[in-house]
């Protein structure tokens, strides 16, 4: 069960500030999930997490059910228990990752065979399935099993796709997860907006307390994304949360916030911070230069993060250099807090009524060479 109010909204764009409600605790939106595929931030302990402002951090299906299984984390109580996270979790469904990740065998209406990408062990998901393993993980936010066309598809694809993710999630709707948890449906209909306009009102018809924009972020251009992603997002019913899958950069999520998407998730913060590539305030800096040997200034001066206060920029690109794990896990908090303290100004900004101001000054920041 979850609750969602709208706190504030601009005048001159679509942003809004809301408030989600679960038994896990409240998140402030427009809000950043930190992705924890296999159960954890990777680095991040949970307490380093908290310390971060994070509220709500993401699970996969496809991966926990193959490792370590779902029976395991069951017998565990749930993934909140394994993990030791007590905040919320969502997790997705499944199908994206059994498109991007497996060796798939085929789809049918009833589900898709695929072998893992692990073991090559074969395994089949349906939406009865992806619930089920959702209700053992315990998550607060369970994703609707859908399919994710990839791009470019062919438009008579799409249509016929959508239809069966909208079959699909009328399935999971119909399957009774635990009395915490809440489903959101997931829109599709590629880069085409009259096929989005079918997607987003079958799954309106079926009525979710959320609503996710799926299909995006997956190799098509960045103007086009946006586009199709303000579109659904105005499709979308404005009392109900709006998740936009897989995205993205700071400058997309300023912009998707401008849109009126309320979540964000991306492997970007995570994934860059180990390869010492950091978000600051005045652009990207990587932190290998050779440059920085000798530099005694924080990743961003105008951070706060554990990171930026307690170390120098020469002493992390020594620790990436040497191959130290300590470098992976300064990196992450800093990037993580720059997202989640992002998305926190984002907010402000528009319960202040200044978020346009806020995001033109934020994006002429992020693209300048100022390191
Ligand atoms: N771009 C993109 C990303 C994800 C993964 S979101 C995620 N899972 C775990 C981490 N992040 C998607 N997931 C689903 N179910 N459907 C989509 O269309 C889709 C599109
Ligand atoms: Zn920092």
């Amino acid at each position: 069960m979850l609750s969602f109010v709208v706190d504030a909204k601009d005048k001159n764009c679509s942003a809004r500030a809301g408030t989600i409600k679960t038994t896990h605790g409240i998140i402030e939106t427009p809000i950043f999930m930190p992705v924890g595929t296999v159960g954890s931030v990777k680095t991040l302990t949970p307490d380093e997490l908290y310390e971060i402002g994070a509220t709500i951090i993401l699970g996969n299906t496809y991966h926990l059910h193959l490792r370590p299984g779902d029976d395991i984390v069951a017998h565990f109580g749930g993934l909140h228990r394994f993990m030791n996270w007590k905040r919320n979790i969502l997790t997705d469904s499944g199908g994206f990752q059994v498109f991007s990740l497996a060796d798939l065998n085929k789809i049918t209406e009833d589900g898709v065979e695929f072998k893992s990408h692990i073991d090559g062990s074969k395994h089949f998901f349906s939406p009865e399935i992806s619930m089920e393993i959702q209700k053992k993980l315990g998550s607060d936010i369970v994703m609707a099993f859908d399919e994710c066309v990839p791009y470019p598809s062919e438009k008579s694809y799409v249509a016929k796709s959508l239809e069966r993710t909208t079959r699909w999630a009328k399935r999971c709707k119909e399957y009774s997860l635990d009395y915490h948890q809440s489903l959101f449906g997931i829109v599709q209909g590629g880069v085409f907006k009259d096929l989005r306009k079918i997607s987003a009102d079958q799954l309106i018809d079926l009525d979710f307390p959320g609503y996710a924009i799926g299909g995006l972020s997956v190799g098509e251009e960045i103007p086009l994304m946006y586009e199709i992603a303000e579109y659904t997002a105005q499709l979308l019913p404005e009392e109900k949360p709006r998740y936009l899958m897989g995205v993205g950069t700071p400058e997309d999520i300023l912009n998707g916030i401008s849109f009126g998407i309320d979540m964000f998730d991306c492997v970007m913060p995570t994934r860059n911070a180990r390869n010492a590539l950091l978000f600051t305030s005045e652009g990207r800096l990587s932190i290998k230069r050779a440059d920085l040997a000798k530099s005694d200034d924080p990743i961003d001066k105008n951070c706060d993060c554990y990171t930026c206060r307690n170390f120098s920029r020469g002493y992390l690109r020594h620790l990436y250099k040497a191959g130290e794990i300590l470098a992976m896990r300064l990196n992450t908090i800093h990037n993580l807090h720059f997202y989640i303290s992002l998305v926190k100004s984002a907010r402000n900004a528009i319960i202040n009524g200044n978020f346009e101001a806020f995001k033109n000054d934020m994006l002429l920041k992020l693209n300048q060479g100022g390191n």
